[in-house]
């Protein structure tokens, strides 16, 4: 049976961070960073753009070995936790990936280990927060929350669903053939996610990598495959992917979107050009130009002196607001 959508109402029940009583969630964002080049100034952003939403808790990035000490050092700077990973490469193949560059993705994975954390919402580091999403740590355990993707772009030109002009952001438009056999599961986009780290969901997610034949969009569709069960969509504002704004207007409503996918080919706004197709909408240029607004703003840069430093709750004050009930939970100093 096809996950139900969480609706915003729920989403927004699901409380603004208050831990519950007894509980001190240890939660954080977190990001992936790798290579020597430009993606660094995607994670400072996000950096930026979080600390711009309150956001209490902090931006943890998972870094590859080949990301130099100065990019290191810039994130530091910005107020994140940098966390060294070692890459995770899929078996020997012969796979062409949607981008060339879609191996190196694999090693999102190390994020599970990250168990110091009870919950943590993962974004790509071409992704901005426009608004304050911390209430998504509060949605229930269990489960894998995603937005769902979107299969018209050309980058799906080689799937059943994009032959046929199927795509699970219209489902009634063109009715999966019974010929094809069953539909699709629900696809999710995995620029962002909330979950929970596990170690033996991390040492399954390894030995089960390792079995599976790599296809054309790398460790999404390995994710997708492996939380199948537990997979849970949630609306599209917390990931809008670009190209919904002309593959599937009507599913948007930029005024309402809180979290944005620079995913789109060309869109990236630290080598945006504007030439590429679509990137010369004012809706792209718009979005463009608010990324760059947070990048350049200092007064967004990380300031230890007057961040949110953690109070070091006394533990008698703990005990006591426990036995009001409510913990309000203040995270380590907010890298973001
Ligand atoms: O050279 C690279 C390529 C990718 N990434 C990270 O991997 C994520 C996924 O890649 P990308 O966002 O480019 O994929 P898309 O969402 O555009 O398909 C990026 O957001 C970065 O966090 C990176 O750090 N360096
Ligand atoms: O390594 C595979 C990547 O696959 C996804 O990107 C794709 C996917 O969203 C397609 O549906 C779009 O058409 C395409 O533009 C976009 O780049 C994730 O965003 C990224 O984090 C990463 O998992
Ligand atoms: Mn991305």
């Amino acid at each position: 049976m096809a996950p139900e959508m969480l609706n915003s109402t729920t989403l927004n029940r699901a409380g603004s961070g208050l831990a519950k009583a007894g509980s001190l969630p240890s939660r954080a964002y977190v990001t992936f960073l790798a290579g020597n080049g430009d993606y660094v100034k995607g994670v400072v952003g996000l950096a930026k753009g979080l600390r711009k939403v309150n956001t209490i808790y902090p931006l943890v990035v998972a870094v590859l070995p080949d990301v130099p000490p100065e990019h290191r050092r810039m994130l530091v700077d910005q107020g994140c936790i940098v966390r060294p990973i070692e890459p995770v490469y899929p078996p020997e193949n012969q796979t062409q990936f949607a981008m060339a560059y879609y191996v190196i993705n694999y090693s999102k994975l190390r994020i599970w280990e990250f168990v110091e954390y009870s919950k943590m919402i993962y974004l790509d580091g071409d992704i901005q927060v426009y608004d304050n999403i911390d209430h998504l740590f509060d949605l229930p355990d269990g489960y894998f929350y995603a937005v769902m993707d979107c299969f018209c772009e050309k980058t799906w030109s080689h799937t059943p669903q994009y032959k046929i002009g199927y795509c699970q952001q219209c489902p009634d438009k063109i009715q999966w053939p019974k010929k094809l056999g069953p539909k699709p599961p629900l696809y999710f986009n995995a620029g962002m996610f909330v979950y929970e780290p596990s170690l033996p969901t991390y040492h399954d997610l390894l030995r089960t990598v390792k079995l599976t034949p790599p296809t054309s969009f790398a460790e999404q569709d390995f994710l997708n495959m492996f939380f199948k069960d537990i997979y849970k969509p949630i609306p599209n504002v917390y990931n809008l992917v670009l190209a919904m704004l002309w593959r599937h207007p009507e599913n948007v409503k930029l005024e309402e979107v809180k979290v944005v996918h620079y995913c789109a080919a060309g869109s990236k706004p630290w080598r945006y050009t504007g030439e590429e197709e679509n990137m010369d909408r004012e809706d792209i240029k718009m979005l463009v130009n608010k990324w760059w607004d947070i990048y350049d703003d200092a007064t967004l840069d990380y300031n230890p002196a007057i961040a949110d430093v953690a109070p070091v709750a006394e533990p008698q004050l703990t005990a006591a607001l426990t036995e009001a009930g409510v913990v309000h939970f203040i995270a380590a100093p907010s890298a973001a």
